[in-house]
């Protein structure tokens, strides 16, 4: 890195220059007494387990118990000293990156910001603050002047009289710079001017004040925003996470959920909670989600890919089917569907066995509408056979004593042990007919215990497969019907790449779930399918819901931007003054031209080492037949299934796959590109650029 501005008064530098020796010096002391509290610990484990070994006895229960939960607090004790030295590390090389000055009720006062805290030798003054307390918001305001942070005891008013940001490497002052706008942020300059890695990234250090303000937003109700590509959405729902989990640890570790739209992207934003020191979210897809819960097999689900090449493709029925179950008049086919099942899915009859009314048709009925009526269905149906069993039992076992109590009689009058061994006979072959009867006259009703979600979801299917579009309604109406938990329990859901979410996404997750706490991104810009976004519109399903617009765009250079504005629907990018190289745009006559020239543009770019490089196509056959042509002349890896892991620098995919990725380069291949008019893939695939972006068009 080089080294940027460190125009401070020597005065104030030299100041500056003994604060960060003195927090090194007191990150070192607290490295030291971590380590040996570690070394400690992990003595008495190892003692504990030779111990446990040599005492145990297979009869001394309570004993093990004792030690068992001893073990537990010396394990915890472990992994907290152990996630400390952690923080302490990072803190050694970098301990804070930012600095407020305010004043409040005429004190002045000041912090230091950095990404986990630490308190000087008395535990009483923070030395840095971590980012996340309330107090840090302070830098994250674009400027000097009022202000006010939310705090435990409420909202306080300062005067913010200073902003500084600093650049500290290996525990080196490589920078400082003061700032009163984010516009003109140098750091942030540097900082979008890097290469991409393979991995989304952590970005503490330069939040602008837009996204703080998300970020910080209040747990309860719903955030939605939608943003243009490379607004940093995701990264926001991702820090927005780290931040609640920091501030409502207690209630919401483990019990964040995560859903995006493949394997893919979740690998890519993975990484990004775990280097912001929190590893307490769940992780997942909603597509592999729906089909755990719903316990369908996902061959039985038409795949995501075909899904998408199929509509890219124009394929008119799907698209028609997309759309109606997307769409609110679906909900209320499935509410009739509902309605439908829970009217007579169970007929209701009279059940008599061994000559007693064991239900009428009536209490049938009523127990299924009324007295069970508040469990889902499908349990209400359980809950009567059980009933109806139980009542069976009863008559059964009247029946048993009958026949034992007269058996018994007729065997006093018998003298002989050859009658009493036919009479014995007799008896058993009256219980086990009496047995039988059970059996046959359960089959009768065993029409309760079948609950088969998909024969009944069914009835709504355009095709005799499921689609993608098909999962959350499907759960939302197997939710009704059986009532379906989570393994575990769930306080705030974060949805990214909701731009085409349907209704049911939202009301299934909610009703699932019961929480009601959600941070929903999404770009309307990047709808495979054109149409209203209901991620715009949540007031069927939520009442208190805050709305954010994300306009400016980190990702990539302004050309770039405004070559990827050409193809944009409505809002256009307003891109951050990040000048590059030009966007390329080549012609060319068929993929084996097009196929030389992108040997050509990879091997400019590795010249120049630009890093991690992406050709994307519209479909998975072009991506397929250009990675064919392009064997033996450029290597690359084909991302062909989303389960492919992005491990090399330099990849070949269809554009559906590349959504929420991000690359240094990227070389476009296209045959359809009209210039001026709207494009969603054409948008997807160029904003996925940083640097250098290169259009192929195919004529
Ligand atoms: N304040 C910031 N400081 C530094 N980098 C930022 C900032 N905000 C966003 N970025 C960077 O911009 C890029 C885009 O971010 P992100 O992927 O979160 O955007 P997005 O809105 O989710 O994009 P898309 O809609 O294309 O998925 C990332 O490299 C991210 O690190």
């Amino acid at each position: 890195m080089k080294r940027l501005n460190i125009d401070l008064p020597k005065a104030e530098l030299e100041k500056e220059e003994k604060y960060l020796q003195d927090v090194s010096e007191k990150i070192q002391e607290d490295i030291l007494e971590n380590t040996s509290k570690k070394q400690k610990v992990t003595e008495f484990i190892v003692e504990y387990r030779r111990n446990q070994i040599d005492e145990y006895r297979p009869d001394e229960d309570k004993v093990i118990d004792y030690f068992d939960h001893e073990r537990f607090v010396q394990e915890e004790a472990y992994r907290a000293v152990d996630k400390r030295l952690g923080e302490l590390s990072e803190l050694s090389s970098s301990p804070y990156f930012g600095k407020v000055g305010f004043s409040e009720n005429d004190t002045e006062d000041e912090i230091y910001v950095g990404k986990y805290s630490l308190i000087d030798e008395d535990g009483t003054e923070p030395l840095v603050v971590d980012w996340r307390a309330p107090i840090s918001s302070l830098f994250y305001k674009g400027s000097l002047g009022e202000a006010s942070y939310e705090a435990p005891i409420g909202k306080i008013d300062v005067d913010i009289t200073l902003r500084r940001q600093f650049m500290i490497r290996d525990g080196l002052l490589k920078g400082v710079f003061d700032s009163e706008s984010d516009v003109k942020d140098e750091i942030l300059m540097e900082v979008l001017s890097s290469k991409a890695g393979s991995r989304l990234k952590d970005i503490i250090m330069t939040i602008q004040e837009e996204q703080d303000s998300i970020i910080r937003d209040k747990r309860e109700g719903v955030v939605v925003v939608n943003g243009v590509a490379g607004s940093g959405k995701t990264t926001i729902a991702l820090h927005r996470t780290a931040y609640l989990l920091y501030n409502y640890r207690k209630m919401l570790e483990h019990k964040v959920l995560i859903l995006g739209p493949n394997n893919i992207f979740m690998d890519y934003i993975g990484h990004v909670l775990p280097s912001l020191g929190e590893e307490g979210a769940n992780q997942d897809t909603f597509n592999d989600l729906a089909i755990k819960l719903l316990e369908i097999d996902d061959g039985d689900v038409f795949s995501g890919e075909d899904f998408i090449e199929a509509i890219l493709g124009g394929d008119e029925e799907l698209i028609a089917d997309t759309r109606r179950k997307r769409g609110m008049p679906f909900k209320k086919e499935l509410e009739e569907l509902i309605a439908d099942v829970e009217s007579g899915y169970y007929k209701a009859r009279d059940i008599s066995y061994l000559e007693r009314d064991i239900i009428s048709a009536g209490d049938w009925e009523r127990l299924l509408t009324k007295d069970f009526g508040t469990l889902p269905y499908f349990r209400r149906g359980l809950r009567l056979k059980r009933l109806i069993l139980g009542r069976m039992r009863e008559a059964r076992d009247e029946k048993r004593y009958e026949i034992d109590a007269k058996y018994k009689a007729l065997r006093q009058s018998l003298s002989s042990d050859e009658e009493r061994n036919q009479l014995d006979h007799a008896r058993m072959t009256e219980i086990r007919a009496l047995v039988a009867t059970f059996a046959d006259k359960r089959e009768e009703f065993s029409d309760l215990s079948r609950h088969d979600a998909l024969e009944i979801y069914r009835r709504l299917m355009t095709f005799d497969f499921l689609t993608q579009e098909d999962l959350a309604p499907m759960l939302y109406m197997t939710n009704r019907l059986k009532g379906i938990k989570l393994p575990f329990e769930v306080r705030h859901i974060v949805l990214d790449e909701a731009q085409e979410h349907s209704p049911f996404h939202f009301l299934a997750l909610k009703e699932i779930t019961g929480c009601s706490s959600f941070t929903v991104v999404g770009d309307t810009n990047q709808m495979l399918l054109e149409g209203e976004a209901v991620m715009n519109d949540l007031g069927f399903c939520f009442d208190d819901i805050r709305y954010y617009h994300l306009e400016k765009s980190y990702r990539s250079t302004q050309e770039i931007m405004e070559y990827a504005n050409r193809f944009a629907s409505d809002r256009r990018i307003v891109p951050l003054v990040r000048n590059g190289r030009p966007v390329d745009e080549i012609s060319c006559q068929s993929l084996e031209t097009a196929a030389d020239e992108i040997t050509g543009i990879l091997s400019a770019y590795r010249d120049i080492d630009l890093g991690t490089c992406a050709i994307l196509t519209r479909d998975m056959e072009t991506a397929r037949k250009l990675h064919s042509l392009l064997k033996g002349k450029a290597s690359m890896k084909l991302i062909d299934t989303e389960d492919a892991f992005l491990t090399g620098s330099t990849y070949i995919m269809p554009s559906y796959y590349a959504r929420g990725l991000e690359f240094d380069a990227v070389v476009v291949v296209t045959d359809k590109t009209e210039e001026n008019k709207q494009d969603l893939v054409m948008y997807i695939m160029a904003t996925r650029a940083l640097h250098a972006l290169a259009s192929i068009k195919l004529n």
